[in-house]
C-alpha cells in the first residue's frame, strides 16, 4: 500500500475514546432490544426467491464490488484468512468472497440472506456500522453476544453518488488481535467503490476533478472527487471531497471551491495536475478527467426561449441594474423584446457591464453594434479584467445568439494540439484513440461566434493557417482535401502588447490586422471610474445567489483603494472569500484573505508601479512586463517568478500579468512545476 495512503489510514484510525463510547452505544441499544449476551443470533434469514430478487437490485453494486474492487485486493487478502461481505442497507448479506477458518457457514452465520442487525445479532461491525453511518471494527469482545466472540470483523458503510447508504463491506476473520490494517483496508475498498459508482455514472458526460493535497497520490482512493456539468455546477461528490473540503458542495459552482473558473478547467490538459488554493486557504493539486463522451451542448434556454437579439440601433446602456426587462428594440417588429431572463444564468446583461464609467460604456456601444457586421473584434485588457464575461454578453446580445459561442483558450491548448483542435481533422489522420475524426472548434462556431482568447499565445504555424481561414472563410481539415465554408464573428483577446510580439517575430502582422477591426482597451478594475459601483454591483450579485453579509461603507473604501491586480476575477474571489467566511452581518476586514492585505501592503511600498502596472510583485526591471518595461521572454520569466514565490502559480500569473494556462505552459518546458 503506497506510504500516503497508510498515512491517511491511521490518520483516521480509531479514536480509542470514541471508539469505546460507540461500542457502549451499541451494547445499550442491544440491552433495549431485549438481548442479553446468551441470546442466540436471529439472523431472520431470506428465502432464497428473496434473495435473488435482492441480489439483481444490487447488481451494479455487486458487479463493481466483484468486477472492479476485490481484484486490486485479491492478493493481500488471500494471505490473510478473511472472509470479505458484501451486505445490503438492512444488513442482508448479498454475497461472500474468501475462505472462512471459522467453521462451517451454519456456525458464523456470514452467508448469503442472512441479516447482520444490531436488532437480531447484537453488537456487530456489519450491523453497527448501518446503525451509525460509520467505519468501525469489532473485535471478539465486543460483539455483545458471546456466540459472536470468535471473530473480529470491520465494516466500512457504501453511499452511493446521491450520498444514500447503500450497503457495507464487511472483513472478518478469526484472528486474536484486531487487525488495524484491515480496518484500513475495508474503509479503503468501501470509498474504492463508492468512486467507482461515481465514474460508471458520470464518467461519459461530466467533468470530474480529484483533488488530493499530493500530486503523487492524485489517483489514490483518498483522493476527493467532484463531478462537474459542463457549468462547473458540483453535481456530485465523494464523501473525501465533503470531509476535506469542510462544507455541503451540492450545488455549488466549482468557483465557489477553488480559484479555477469552469473555462479553464474544460481546456485544461488532462495530464498536467493543477496547483489551486480551495476557499483561499488551502492548497491541492487537482487532476481533471473530461467526459469520455464530449458533447458541446448549447444551452437548454434555446429551446424555451423565442429570444431573438436586439438590433445594433437599438439604445443600450439606458436600463439600471436588476431591471428585469431591456428597453432594446427587436431586430424583426414581430420578435420578442428580450428580458435578462432569457439570458443564460451565467452570461450578464450588457448594460449591467459598466455603471457609470463613460468609456467603458461608449466600447460596450460600439462593440454591440460591431457585433452585426463583418468586423472582428480585437480585445486587449489584464488578466481578470472580464474580457471573456464581456465577450459572452455580447454574443448572447447579438444576432448570432442562437447558435454557439466556442471561447478556446490558445494558452491552455498543447501547441501540438492547437492546429487539430481549431481545424479539425479527417477519420483516420491520427492513430490512436481519437480515430474518429474531429470536426474542430471552428466550424463549431459556425453561423455563432469563435472567441479565441489568448491569440498572442498562437503558435507560428497555427497563426498561418487561421489567416487562411479567415481570407478564404473555408476549413480544411487536417488530412483532407475538402473545405467547409464558415460564417464566424470572430473575437480575439490578449494580454499581451501584439505590436510589440510583431516587432519580435512572434506574431503575424498579416494576421493582426485580420483580427483588430474593432480594437478594444478594457481597462483595468483600478483605473475604472465606477470602481465602487461595480464592487457594489458584484456584492449584490454574490448575495443573490447565496445569502451573505452587508458591505459597510468603511469597506467599501477598502475595497476601492485596494489595487486589484487580479482585477475583477480577484475582485469576485476576494468578496465570496469574505462573504463566505462571515458569519456576522457585516463583512468586516477579517474575513479577507491574506493575499489581499499583501497587494495592499505591496502597494503602499511602490505605490506608482502598483498603481500603474500589471504586476503587484515584479519588480525587477527586466523581468517586468507591460508596455513601459523590455520584456524578458515568457520562457525565461515565469520559470524565474515561480522560483522566486516557490511554485504558486496564482503570484506568478499575477506577477507575470499572464494567466494561470500561460504559467503551467510555461513553467512545464522548464520543468519548474511538477
Ligand atoms: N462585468 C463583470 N461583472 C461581474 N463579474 C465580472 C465581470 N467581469 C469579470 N467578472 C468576474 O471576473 C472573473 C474573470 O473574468 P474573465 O474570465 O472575463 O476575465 P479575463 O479578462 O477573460 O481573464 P483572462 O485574461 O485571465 O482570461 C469572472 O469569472 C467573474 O467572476
Amino acid at each position: 500500500m503506497p506510504k500516503e495512503e497508510q498515512k491517511q489510514i491511521n490518520e483516521h484510525e480509531l479514536h480509542t475514546e470514541s471508539h469505546k463510547e460507540r461500542i457502549q452505544a451499541s451494547w445499550y441499544r442491544c440491552e433495549q432490544f431485549g438481548l442479553d449476551h446468551t441470546s442466540q443470533p436471529d439472523f431472520a434469514t431470506l428465502g432464497k426467491g428473496t434473495l435473488n430478487d435482492l441480489v439483481d437490485q444490487h447488481r451494479s453494486l455487486l458487479e463493481t464490488t466483484e468486477n472492479e474492487v476485490l481484484p486490486y485486493y485479491e492478493n493481500i487478502l488471500s494471505n490473510s484468512a478473511c472472509m470479505i461481505v458484501l451486505a445490503d442497507r438492512q444488513g442482508h448479506v448479498l454475497n461472500t468472497w474468501g475462505q472462512p477458518r471459522f467453521g462451517s457457514a451454519a456456525e458464523h452465520g456470514l452467508v448469503g440472506g442472512n441479516q447482520w442487525t444490531e436488532k437480531g445479532v447484537g453488537t456487530n461491525a456489519i450491523g453497527t456500522a448501518l446503525m451509525t453511518g460509520e467505519a468501525i471494527q469489532v473485535g471478539r469482545d465486543e460483539h455483545y453476544l458471546r456466540a459472536n466472540r470468535f471473530m473480529v470483523g470491520s465494516a466500512s458503510p457504501i453511499y452511493n453518488t446521491k450520498n444514500d447508504l447503500v450497503g457495507v463491506l464487511d472483513i472478518s476473520s478469526d484472528a486474536y488481535l484486531p487487525q488495524d490494517h484491515t480496518f484500513g483496508m475495508v474503509k479503503l475498498m468501501s470509498l474504492s467503490v463508492e468512486n467507482r459508482l461515481i465514474f460508471s455514472a458520470f464518467q461519459q458526460e461530466y467533468f470530474i476533478l480529484s483533488f488530493n493535497t499530493n500530486v503523487v497520490s492524485l489517483d489514490s482512493h483518498w483522493s476527493g472527487i467532484l463531478v462537474l456539468d459542463e457549468n462547473g455546477t458540483i453535481v456530485s461528490a465523494n464523501r473525501r471531497a465533503e470531509v476535506v473540503l469542510a462544507r455541503d458542495l451540492a450545488l455549488l459552482n466549482i468557483n465557489q471551491i477553488f480559484d479555477i473558473e469552469m473555462r479553464e478547467i474544460k481546456h485544461h490538459p488532462v495530464s498536467l495536475p493543477l496547483k489551486l488554493m480551495a476557499m483561499g486557504r488551502y492548497q491541492f493539486y487537482v487532476k481533471v478527467i473530461p467526459p469520455t463522451q464530449q458533447v458541446m451542448r448549447v444551452p437548454d434556454f434555446r429551446h424555451h426561449s423565442e429570444y431573438v437579439a436586439p438590433s445594433p440601433q437599438s439604445s443600450i446602456g439606458t436600463a439600471k441594474t436588476g431591471d428585469a426587462v431591456k428597453t432594446s428594440a427587436p431586430v424583426k417588429a414581430s420578435a420578442p423584446v428580450k428580458t435578462s431572463a432569457s439570458l443564460p444564468e451565467n452570461v450578464i446583461p450588457l448594460d449591467e457591464l459598466h455603471h457609470g464609467d463613460e468609456r467603458v460604456e461608449r466600447l460596450v456601444r460600439q462593440a454591440h453594434k460591431i457585433m452585426e457586421k463583418d468586423i472582428p473584434i480585437l480585445i486587449h485588457g489584464e488578466t481578470g479584467a472580464g474580457k471573456e464575461i464581456f465577450v459572452r454578453s455580447l454574443h448572447y446580445h447579438s444576432s448570432r445568439a442562437k447558435e454557439m459561442l466556442v471561447a478556446v483558450n490558445c494558452a491552455a491548448i498543447p501547441a501540438e494540439l492547437v492546429e487539430s483542435e481549431l481545424f479539425g481533422y479527417e477519420k483516420g489522420a491520427f492513430t490512436g484513440a481519437q480515430n474518429r475524426g474531429s470536426i474542430g472548434l471552428i466550424r463549431r462556431a459556425h453561423r455563432g461566434t469563435l472567441f479565441l482568447d489568448e491569440i498572442g499565445e498562437m503558435p507560428m504555424a497555427v497563426q498561418s493557417r487561421l489567416l487562411r481561414v479567415l481570407q478564404e472563410r473555408v476549413v480544411t481539415p487536417l488530412g483532407s482535401t475538402e473545405t467547409y465554408p464558415v460564417d464566424i464573428k470572430l473575437i480575439s483577446a490578449t494580454n499581451r502588447h501584439l505590436k510589440e510580439e510583431i516587432k519580435s517575430g512572434q506574431f503575424r502582422q498579416d494576421l493582426y490586422y485580420r483580427i483588430s477591426g474593432l480594437n478594444i482597451e478594457l481597462p483595468a478594475l483600478r483605473k475604472r471610474a465606477d470602481k465602487a459601483a461595480l464592487i457594489r454591483y458584484l456584492h449584490k450579485r454574490l448575495r443573490f445567489e447565496e445569502p451573505g453579509p452587508d458591505l459597510s461603507p468603511k469597506m467599501l473604501d477598502l475595497l476601492v483603494s485596494h489595487p486589484w491586480p487580479g482585477n475583477m476575477r480577484q475582485l469576485a474571489h476576494v468578496l465570496k472569500v469574505g462573504m463566505a467566511m462571515a458569519d456576522e452581518e457585516v463583512l468586516e476586514e477579517w474575513h479577507l484573505p491574506d493575499d489581499f492585505f499583501d497587494d495592499l501592503e505591496a502597494m503602499a511600498s511602490s505605490p506608482e508601479q502598483t498603481q500603474d502596472r500589471i504586476p503587484s510583485t515584479a519588480t525587477e526591471a527586466t523581468l517586468g512586463r507591460g508596455s513601459e518595461g523590455v520584456e524578458a521572454p515568457l520562457e525565461e520569466m515565469i520559470p524565474y517568478l515561480l522560483g522566486k514565490f516557490k511554485g504558486n502559480v496564482t503570484q506568478t500569473a499575477k506577477a507575470a500579468g499572464v494567466s494561470r494556462n500561460t504559467v503551467y505552459k510555461y513553467g512545464k518546458l522548464k520543468n519548474t512545476l511538477n
